[in-house]
């Protein structure tokens, strides 16, 4: 059988292909030159397979798309307090080059304003890192997030380090008030390179992938980064991805993101997919136009929108009742299935109060659960120890571990 979802995202692409507004970014010399009719759309399976259509193998700069990524090693190698230190995570709802910074403090309002991201780009590795083996850092993290060894396009990076006024002028600011800490122009190459680095379609997705896998390569396996330092990636891109866009883009889309000046767009959605778009030509908020449109066709059609809870999962409780059991004799069987967190078991909990078991032996079934949370383990084994208090004798079946 061929699969569908490639024919689906072929489909897609050429409902949205006839979108040619917008213009390519022209403050970079080298950017203004590209191909604005490249066009591709990647979704990354959690597994490492990737579904494409169009341009999905045609290289172009990661530019903003970065920030999200050096953020998230920031992340893991300083921790977040002394991140929260330096800068904030409040969308700023400004455009992403303002020179700006939070309001009676030193620090720039998130990591995905260009004032946050090239503060970030100095949080990279050990305090007293060279900007030399800050750059290895970046430069080896985001290969491992992308699975294969990443390299810098020369021509961007020339092109638009002789054009970075705006970019300096936020690194002198910085330098200024001792956010940064090391030379300013130092610190802008380092950025621009990170900004530099080229990539496919098809390279995002599985970045995007590992994002919404928790930290892991879906293909190589590797863990680059921690389950914490994904939560906290998310929610910023979330809140701030898309610059001035954010509010309109978590309405239509819901789905964390990042876009960057050259047309590419990230998307990741946690434990299921990663997904990247490609379109040099962009809105007023630097984003790609028919990226944009995608993503929203995307959202809808495949029901990706974060806020689109999955329906109430059926009772976790598929048994409870008084029965024989091998080995035990009359007990009273709760059979628990699925997937257990708050909700599902506080539903058993309250069944168990509002009406105790029936027999002095009790058995806890979770052979057909395949998963369960930290807060679902923990009510669960509370339930055991008090039934246990109350004079019952608790067997748990349990073959898969989840309550350890
Ligand atoms: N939004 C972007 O992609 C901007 C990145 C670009 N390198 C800049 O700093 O201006």
């Amino acid at each position: 059988m061929r699969s569908p979802v490639s024919d689906y995202l072929a489909e897609v692409l050429e409902g949205c292909a006839g979108d040619t507004s917008g213009a390519n970014a022209d403050y970079i010399p080298e950017l203004a030159r590209a191909d604005s009719d490249r066009f591709a759309v990647a979704v990354a399976t959690l597994t490492g397979y990737v579904h494409g259509a169009g341009d999905t193998d045609v290289m172009f700069t990661m530019q903003s798309i970065s920030k999200p990524f050096v953020h998230a090693l920031a992340l893991q190698d300083r921790g977040l307090p002394a991140f929260l230190d330096k800068i904030d995570v409040e969308p700023s709802g400004e455009a992403f080059n303002e020179l700006s910074l939070e309001e009676g403090t030193t620090r720039p309002r998130n990591p995905m304003i260009n004032a946050g991201a090239i503060t970030t780009s100095t949080l990279v590795g050990e305090p007293d890192s060279t900007l030399a083996h800050r750059w290895e850092r970046i430069l080896g993290g985001l290969s491992a997030f992308a699975g294969r060894e990443l390299e810098v396009d020369e021509a961007v990076f020339s092109s638009e380090l002789e054009t970075a006024h705006r970019n300096l002028a936020i690194a002198h600011m910085l330098r200024g008030y001792d956010t940064i800490t090391e030379d300013p122009e130092a610190v802008v190459a380092n950025y621009t390179r990170q900004c530099s680095l080229r990539v496919t379609t098809r390279d995002l997705a599985l970045m995007a992938a590992t994002l919404a896998n928790g930290g892991v390569q879906p293909l190589t396996g590797e863990r680059v980064v921690d389950p914490p330092v994904v939560r906290e990636v998310l929610s910023v891109m979330t809140t701030c991805g898309m610059y001035d866009a954010a509010g309109d883009w978590v309405t239509r889309v819901g789905i964390p993101a990042k876009s960057g000046v050259a047309g590419g767009i990230i998307g990741a959605l946690p434990g299921q997919v990663g997904l990247a778009v490609f379109s040099p030509r962009l809105d007023e908020h630097g984003a790609s136009v028919r990226g944009v449109r995608v993503c929203e066709r995307l959202s809808q059609e495949m029901g990706m929108h974060l806020m689109e809870a999955p329906a109430p999962a059926r009772s976790v409780l598929r048994e409870s009742g008084v029965r024989e059991v091998d080995g035990i004799g009359t007990a009273h069987v709760y059979a628990l299935q699925g997937m257990l967190q708050f909700a599902g078991v506080e539903q058993v909990l309250h069944d168990l109060t509002e009406e105790p078991p029936s027999t002095p032996q009790v058995v806890l079934d979770l052979s057909q659960v395949y998963s369960v949370n930290s807060v679902g383990r923990r009510m669960l084994r509370e339930a055991v120890r008090r039934l246990g208090l109350d004079g019952l004798t608790v067997h748990v079946v349990d073959p898969e571990g989840m309550l350890d």
